[in-house]
Parts: structure tokens; C-alpha cells; sequence
């Protein structure tokens, strides 16, 4: 449906160094899929949906959406519906107008606009603003309105920036399910851009995670967190964050001995591995391992651990402690009963451990179960 060939996006300003904001993105988008771009500020996903646009240029490579070749296309041939991360609207229309102006090129009779402009603000819940003017609402109204004026529309593509940032938790989350909503009802394929872990899983099919204009992975938030493609990825994807431990690399007993210090050890065994990741670990003498917070076991296990915090969120503890100079954290089930300073054991499987090449690639990933 929507494909991006090797696209690159380099800002350049008189006086001032180039940006590259966008590096070799390659990235494809199945028809009545919804994708979420994260990442960190920065890292490029307003300018790759500017792009898809046509509000920014390509420096180069392609983009297509179905059959047709859209990035010499201006905005307007594209069939693409955006809603702006600063909201774009028109200050002298009312947001009955503005909403209905996204609809004039669409020729439809005078009650049919009214009738879809009522029903995507009644979705969007600001009914009770359609006549007055973005001026006099709020700054998560007028968000709203912005996005009511991309869905009303019938394009090919939607593409959402930051489409909720400015409305509180509740609001948001009953958003998020009546726009997934809306979206799978009429088969609409769409990005959007957000910083929000929760908000790429709740709503999205696939995750495209960017980093400093690379995208680092995209896929599904499952597949993110079981199978991270990289240290960069391993880290920004999963709360608390995956613990990542920098260990010595040793030969022996038919696999390998990754330890920290004498304090931790790891015996991976070669039939967990393959050639590339034998290989790495032969020529690697220290690798970098992670293990999800959720898979530590706290009081048993043969890692010492001086608990540095111990918090009970309701329905998980999350324990905290140190061990040889490094920072681990735990995620158990049940109230934990260690206060700072307690000694407690932690068991760490190598099973769960993802392991990490030098250059930050994942080249063994933990155990599914
Ligand atoms: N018009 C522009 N001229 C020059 N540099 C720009 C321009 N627009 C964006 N940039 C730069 O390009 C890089 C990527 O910006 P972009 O807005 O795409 O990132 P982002 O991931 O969407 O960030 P945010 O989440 O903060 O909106 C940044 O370094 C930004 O400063």
C-alpha cells in the first residue's frame, strides 16, 4: 500500500550545518494497517510524515502509495489526510467550518457534510464547540478538532502527529479506543507519531522505532520486546527498562562463560547459539547481555543483591538493588518484604538474557516461553 524506498531528508539552511533528519528509510505499510513511528524528540517522524505528505520534500528515494508514485505530487493529489501536530486551523472558520473544509473537495451534498462532521465530533467529543472559533477553545480541543478534520475525510492514507499529546490520561485512553475503532471499521490505513509507548501498543499493528533519523525496527510491540534488534531498541522498548549488564566473555564447557566480575556468571551453552553468535563471542573478549525486569526472580537465585528500592505499585513490586557496580531491577507479582540496604538474592536464567554484539546488534535473543 504505502511504500517508502531508501528516503532520505537533509534540512539545509543558509549559515548553518545540514541536518540529516531522515537516513535510507525503507519501510512498507500494508493496506488497513495502523502504524505508530516512536522515538525520542528529534529523531525524524515529523519529517518522514511531512514526506508522505508532501508539506517537505524528499532529498531523495521514492514514495508510492498504491500504484502511484506520490513524492513529486503536491499535498493536495495525493490522497493523504494529515493532522498537524500544531493543529493548522483556520482562525476566521468556525470548527464546524474548519472540519467541513477538509470535505470541499469531496463535492458531497450540504447534508451529508453535516452529517459526517457531527459524527467525528461526536467521536472526538467537542459537539459542543462546532460554532464557536479555535481561538476561544482549549489547546486539547483544538487538537481534537485537527483530528476530526484529517478522519472526516476519505483518503487513502492518514497520517496522525502526536494526535492526542495535549488531552489527560482518561481522555486519551477512551480516544484511543474509539479511534482504533474507527479505523478498523472502515479499513483505514494510517501513522501516527508519538513518544508514548502506550499509545504505539495500544493503537498500533506495528511499531517503526527511529533513532537519530535510522529506523532501528519495525515490529510488533511483541516482537519489539521478545526480539529486539538491537541494544538501542532493547533499551527504549519495556518499562522499567530492560537491564543490561557489560560482561567478560570466557570459552569453555562446550558454550561460553559470560561473567561480571566473580560476582555474576552466565553459562551459555553453544546449542543456544548460532554460527554468527559463536563466532562473535570467540572473537569478542566483553559482551553486553540484557534481561527483562520481568524475568529476574527476587529471593532465590545465587546473584547478591543490595536492594537500593522496593516499591509496591498496586499490583507489581518493582525491586531495585545493586550488584558488582551495576543497577538491576526486578518486577515481581507479590509484595516484596526487603528494605533498602537488605541483602536479598536475585536469579537471572540465561535462558532470558539477550546477548549483544560489540557494534550493539542483539545476536542471541532470550528464550520464548
Ligand atoms: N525545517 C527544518 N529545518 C532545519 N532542521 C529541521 C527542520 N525540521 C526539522 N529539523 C531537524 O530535523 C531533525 C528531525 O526533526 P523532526 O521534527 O522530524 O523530529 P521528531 O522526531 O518529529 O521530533 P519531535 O518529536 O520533537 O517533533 C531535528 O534535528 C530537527 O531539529
Amino acid at each position: 500500500m504505502l511504500e517508502i524506498r531508501n528516503v532520505d531528508k537533509v534540512y539545509r539552511s543558509r549559515g548553518k550545518p545540514p541536518v540529516h533528519a531522515v537516513r535510507a528509510l525503507d519501510m512498507e505499510v500494508g493496506k488497513g494497517e495502523i502504524v505508530a513511528l516512536l522515538g525520542s524528540s528529534g529523531c525524524g517522524k515529523t519529517s518522514t510524515l511531512r514526506m508522505v505528505a508532501g508539506f517537505e520534500s524528499v532529498t531523495s528515494g521514492e514514495i508510492a502509495l498504491g500504484a502511484r508514485q506520490i513524492h513529486d505530487l503536491p499535498p493536495a493529489r495525493r490522497k493523504v489526510a494529515m493532522a498537524f501536530e500544531g493543529y493548522s486551523l483556520y482562525p476566521p472558520l468556525t470548527v464546524r467550518e474548519n472540519i467541513a473544509f477538509a470535505l470541499k473537495a469531496q463535492q458531497l451534498t450540504h447534508s451529508e457534510v453535516s452529517r459526517r462532521v457531527d459524527a467525528i465530533a461526536r467521536l472526538v467529543e467537542i459537539e459542543d464547540t462546532l460554532d464557536k472559533y479555535p481561538r476561544s477553545i482549549s489547546g486539547g480541543q483544538q487538537q481534537r478538532v485537527s483530528l476530526a478534520r484529517a478522519l472526516v475525510r476519505d483518503a487513502d492514507l492518514y497520517l496522525l502527529d502526536e494526535p492526542m499529546g495535549q488531552l489527560e490520561p482518561q481522555l486519551r485512553a477512551v480516544l484511543r479506543g474509539r479511534i482504533k475503532g474507527l479505523l478498523a471499521e472502515r479499513g483505514m490505513t494510517a501513522i501516527f507519531v508519538t513518544h508514548d509507548q502506550t499509545e504505539a501498543s495500544a493503537l498500533a499493528d506495528r511499531i517503526a522505532v527511529m533513532e537519530d533519523g535510522v529506523l532501528q525496527q519495525f515490529a510488533s510491540e511483541k516482537e519489539l520486546k521478545s526480539r529486539p534488534a538491537n541494544l538501542f531498541v532493547a533499551s527504549f522498548i519495556g518499562e522499567p527498562p530492560m537491564n543490561l549488564l557489560e560482561t567478560e566473555v570466557t570459552a569453555g564447557d562446550g558454550g561460553f562463560q559470560l561473567s561480571v566480575g566473580s560476582d555474576i556468571t552466565f553459562h551459555i551453552p553453544g546449542g543456544t547459539l548460532d554460527q554468527h553468535a559463536r563466532r562473535t563471542l570467540e572473537q569478542n573478549k566483553r559482551v553486553r547481555v540484557g534481561i527483562r525486569p520481568q524475568k529476574v526472580a527476587v529471593g532465590t537465585g545465587d546473584v547478591q543483591v543490595r536492594v537500593t528500592s522496593n516499591q509496591w505499585l498496586g499490583d507489581q513490586s518493582h525491586v531495585a538493588g545493586e550488584c558488582a557496580g551495576n543497577l538491576l531491577i526486578a518486577v515481581a507479582a507479590s509484595r516484596i518484604a526487603a528494605r533498602p540496604g537488605d541483602v536479598i538474592p536475585f536469579a537471572l536464567e540465561p535462558r532470558h538474557l539477550h546477548i549483544f554484539g560489540a557494534d550493539g546488534v542483539c545476536i542471541r535473543h532470550a528464550e520464548v516461553v
